[in-house]
């Protein structure tokens, strides 16, 4: 084994930062035996240097990153710090000044992912985010390096923990959302600002960076459709309930059948109780992967928090630190395809629509006609009336989604229709 040990820079220490450190310190040795050298913690750059930080020694905290990833001396920069600057400027500096990078910062990532890549393979070093997506679940690497002799059709699953939290909290206990948050983010599961969790941000720059991977090519997070939780009701909840279903967060990567094209989506859809994705619970992650010659594999684990996320920096450190020994890279970005990324009207999915109507005759055929001007054919209708009032749950059959809320507009057009309850997508059937 070598005894000069690999210099590790660690940018921020708070909830999964802090997790790294502990694990770094006490598993050194193994660490060392798994690499074939000893890891050194070099030294922690932080925002608040007064904080006590248990196990660190305070020596090596600095509130200078910039001072820290230029020293030359580091081998492998950490970042944790989240967000887009100074994460970049930081993680561009580390390569320019001889690191490669470890980093779990999916919004840089699905943001300038392609820009940090040409840096890394510009200066010969490693960029390595399995902690980005899904927390502690092997998943970037798998589809990086297990499945690059396959070809990967379709990605779906849950990839944001903080939302699976509140929706699982909201259906099984009858937890109010903040409520539900708020133990989220006490948890450690949340976002610094937690509307990228809750508004589907977090979420949808997971799925840009699995398309992206998945089907060799760029896809950003502004290419990805995003809608999030914040108007997802108990009211919905219980529809789905009463309809065998519940809701969830998913992330749906797709490439299209004549392979010219793909999409990328996140939104709250109804999947069956008997789905494997509804009994996801609490922070877990499930990802569902469809590839040509394997066939369907599902990744399953926890999502988020400091330990979890920890688990998966630790993991690509040692990678990263074995090819520095080996004087190796591991895989840089593959985006040969170029495909482009479609817009979700032309996604094919299924709408659950809760109608509250006038309960009077006529009424359900001015709605069925609706739905047959746009071609669009219904699967099962249920009506439930009362003084004068009723209420109307449509479920669709799959069809483009731009027809599908063409169907919305309309019916919110008719007299007869006092309002849209809710709008859901169904999946999983
Ligand atoms: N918490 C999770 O479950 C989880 C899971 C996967 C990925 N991530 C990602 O990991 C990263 C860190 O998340 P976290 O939950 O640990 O966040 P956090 O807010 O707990 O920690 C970030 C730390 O960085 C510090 N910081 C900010 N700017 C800094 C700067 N310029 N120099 C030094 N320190 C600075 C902050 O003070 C804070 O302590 C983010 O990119 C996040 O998206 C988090
Ligand atoms: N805030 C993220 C952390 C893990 O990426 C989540 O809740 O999934
Ligand atoms: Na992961």
């Amino acid at each position: 084994m070598r005894t000069r040990p690999l210099k590790v820079a660690l940018l921020g220490c708070g909830v999964v930062g802090s997790e790294v450190a502990r694990i770094m310190t006490t598993h050194a040795d193994d660490l060392a035996a798994r690499i074939g050298a000893p890891v050194e913690l070099a030294g922690v750059a932080v925002r608040r240097p007064s904080k006590v930080r248990e196990g660190i020694d305070p020596a090596l905290i600095t509130t200078d990153a910039t001072a820290l990833v230029q020293r030359g001396d580091i081998d492998v920069v950490v970042e944790v710090i989240g967000g887009i600057e100074p994460a970049r400027t930081l993680i561009t500096t580390a390569f320019e000044n001889g690191a490669s990078v470890v980093s779990a910062n999916k919004a840089l990532l699905a943001e300038d992912g392609a820009a940090l890549h040409a840096a890394a393979e510009k200066y010969g070093r490693d960029l390595y985010y399995e902690a980005a997506v899904a927390g502690a679940i092997p998943l970037v690497r798998p589809l990086r390096e297990s499945l690059a002799g396959d070809k990967v059709n379709r990605v779906l699953g849950i990839v944001n923990g903080t939302t699976n939290f509140i929706l699982d909290k909201m259906d099984t206990s009858g937890a109010g959302y903040s409520e539900a948050l708020d133990e989220a983010t006490a948890l450690g599961y949340a976002e610094a600002d937690p509307t990228a969790d809750v508004e589907g941000f977090d979420a949808a720059a997971k799925a840009a960076i699995l398309a992206g991977i998945a089907f060799h090519t760029r896809v950003k997070i502004g290419d990805v459709h995003r809608e999030g939780i914040t108007e997802v009701t108990a009211a919905d909840i219980a529809s789905a309930r009463r309809m065998g279903c519940t809701v969830k967060l998913l992330a749906i990567c797709e490439r299209a059948a004549d392979g010219a094209s793909v999409t990328a989506r996140v939104h709250p859809a109804m999947i069956p109780l008997s789905h494997p994705l509804a009994s996801v619970r609490e922070a877990y992650n499930a990802v569902f992967v469809e590839a040509e010659a394997a066939g369907q594999l599902m990744f399953y684990g926890p999502g988020a928090g400091g330990s979890p996320t920890a688990s998966a920096v630790l993991g690509d450190l040692v990678a990263v630190c074995r090819n520095k020994l080996g004087e190796a890279t591991g895989p840089g970005e593959s985006a040969y395809t170029r495909l482009p990324v479609s817009p979700m009207g032309e996604v094919v999915t299924r709408y659950h629509i809760s109608l509250d109507v006038a309960d009077k005759p006529g009424v359900l055929a001015q709605v069925a006609t609706v739905f047959a001007e746009q071609g669009v054919s219904i699967d099962t209708v249920r009506q439930q009336g009362k003084d004068g009032e009723a209420s109307l749950v449509v479920v669709t059959h799959r069809a483009p989604d731009a027809a599908l809320s063409g169907i919305v507009e309309a019916l919110r057009k008719l007299d007869t229709v006092r309002g849209v309850a809710s709008i859901m997508r169904v999946e999983g059937e």
